[in-house]
């Protein structure tokens, strides 16, 4: 599969595709299955990276996995769960942030864990200490390698009360994980309550978890001996849907993303709409198309759950440079994610990047010397450029920009957007874009 695409630019994409589970969810919910004491059957799975990533993973444990492709389910047997040869699992190292979430799984049925170094986009530091401060809450000592970590827990897991100093998606989804069979109740405050986070919780309680949500960001759940195989749809992917939504805006298209669910994406359709952007809702989908006339330049702030979602903002800071006027964009989620503006500088755009933190929160990265904060100003015509790909969704931007962009642009590296986006390829054929494949 060649990783070069070269693209002819300034055609506007139309037509329809279908948007398949989240990557957000799926991987999780494949570690979940880790806690059954028989098979489970996860649908709407899509083939992307990630999921093969954690699908290597499961059986390298001893858990029988099978993908059928072309139906999109996914059958796991945790029956005979073991430990894995360190060599092997660490050879999935830097490949995605899921490996860690197996701490809990693995400490129950095992006793222990050995977790590689973790991958994923390179949009911030990334750090893992709060999940590694959860886990010890529980009673789990963390030793660390030269690669990787070791995790034990000779007596078991036992609930405990956990405040997040922020909602991390992936701190609550560990917490959650391992509490679920720990010995009695455990109580996290300052959680994350993302849609693909609410599914998991669904998928805990179809295995027999005992877990409620608060409106206030608190989540208890009982620990239970003994957790069961489920049977679940996964939702559907709320990112790859806003990135194609994104996409008709800035190349003055219109395309029918089917599976798009408009109670996940209430925030970016309000975003949309603001734009310029139109959209109409299905039942089995969401049509968004450019209505003519100008889009308007906003101000965006990403955020946690309800908030802006800060996977969405790159995407859309494409679209945004054709609007008209001053944009603000503010990233408060993670402190680097503009390294893509880069090469969308390089395609004529007018961006801007600042330390200070140019929206209505003062956040983290306040005074931290971390350029967080953009201000775009368009429209500004798109011409083509050789763009190498920097990570997943400014990857997916990048690709956009070509499409927008009067001429010929040579993208290169867009295997990475495998990880994330199901069939692109074949999807931006069906949209009818114009491009090949370069050896
Ligand atoms: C596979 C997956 O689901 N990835 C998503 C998940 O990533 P992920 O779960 O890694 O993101 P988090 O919500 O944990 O990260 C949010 C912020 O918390 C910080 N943090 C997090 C953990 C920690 O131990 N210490 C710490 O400081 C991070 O550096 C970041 O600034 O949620 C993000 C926020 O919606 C999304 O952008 C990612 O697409
Ligand atoms: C940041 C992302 O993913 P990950 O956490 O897997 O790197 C993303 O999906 O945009």
């Amino acid at each position: 599969m060649s990783d070069v695409l070269r693209v002819h630019g300034g055609r506007p994409l139309h037509g329809r595709i279908k948007v398949r589970g989240a990557k957000n969810f799926v991987p999780k919910a494949m570690v979940a299955a880790l806690l059954g004491n028989g098979p489970s059957v996860l649908r709407n799975v899509p083939l992307i990276r990630d999921v093969d990533v954690v699908s290597n993973l499961l059986r390298l444990h001893g858990v029988k996995v099978d993908f059928d492709h072309e139906a999109g389910t996914l059958t796991m047997d945790p029956t005979n769960v073991e430990s894995g040869q360190v060599s092997e699992i660490d050879a999935l190292a830097g490949s995605s942030r899921i490996p860690i979430l197996l701490c809990g799984p693995l400490l129950h049925r095992l006793g222990e864990a050995f977790i590689p170094d973790l991958g994923g986009c390179n949009i911030g530091g990334r750090p893992i200490d709060f999940h590694l401060n959860s886990l010890r809450a529980f009673g789990a000592t963390i030793e660390k390698l030269s690669s990787g970590i070791r995790i034990t827990a000779p007596n078991g897991l036992v609930g405990t009360q956990i405040e997040l100093p922020y909602p991390s998606v992936g701190a609550t989804e560990q917490t959650l994980l391992a509490a679920v069979n720990a010995r009695g109740l455990t109580e996290l405050r300052g959680a994350a309550v993302e849609p693909e986070i609410m599914d998991l919780v669904s998928v805990l309680q179809k295995m027999g978890a005992i877990i409620s949500v608060d409106t206030d960001r608190t989540i208890r759940i009982e620990g239970v001996d003994e957790l069961y195989g489920y049977r679940h749809t996964a939702l559907s992917d709320r990112i790859e849907a806003a990135s194609w939504a994104s996409a008709a805006l800035a190349t003055k298209g219109d395309i029918f993303v089917a599976g798009a669910h408009q109670p996940d994406m209430t925030t970016f359709l309000n975003v949309y709409r603001k734009i310029g952007g139109a959209f109409d809702v299905f039942d089995d989908g969401i049509r968004f198309w450019h209505p003519g006339g100008d889009l308007k330049a906003i101000m965006m702030e990403t955020n946690v759950h309800p908030g802006l979602m800060t996977d969405w903002q790159q995407p859309l800071v494409v679209a945004l440079t054709q609007a008209h006027g001053l944009s603000i964009v503010h990233e408060t989620v993670y402190e680097n994610r503009f390294g893509f503006t880069e090469a969308l500088r390089k395609m004529g755009t007018n961006i801007q990047l600042y330390r200070e933190c140019l929206g209505s929160l003062q956040c983290r990265f306040a005074q931290k010397n971390y350029e967080h904060s953009a201000v775009i100003f368009g429209p500004t015509p798109l011409h083509g450029a050789d763009i190498v790909i920097p990570d997943l969704r400014g990857g997916f931007s990048h690709l956009i920009a070509a499409l927008a962009a009067e001429g010929t642009s040579t993208v290169s590296g867009v295997d990475t957007i495998s990880r994330g986006y199901e069939h692109f390829k074949q999807k931006l054929r069906q949209l009818h874009a114009d491009f090949e494949e370069i050896d």
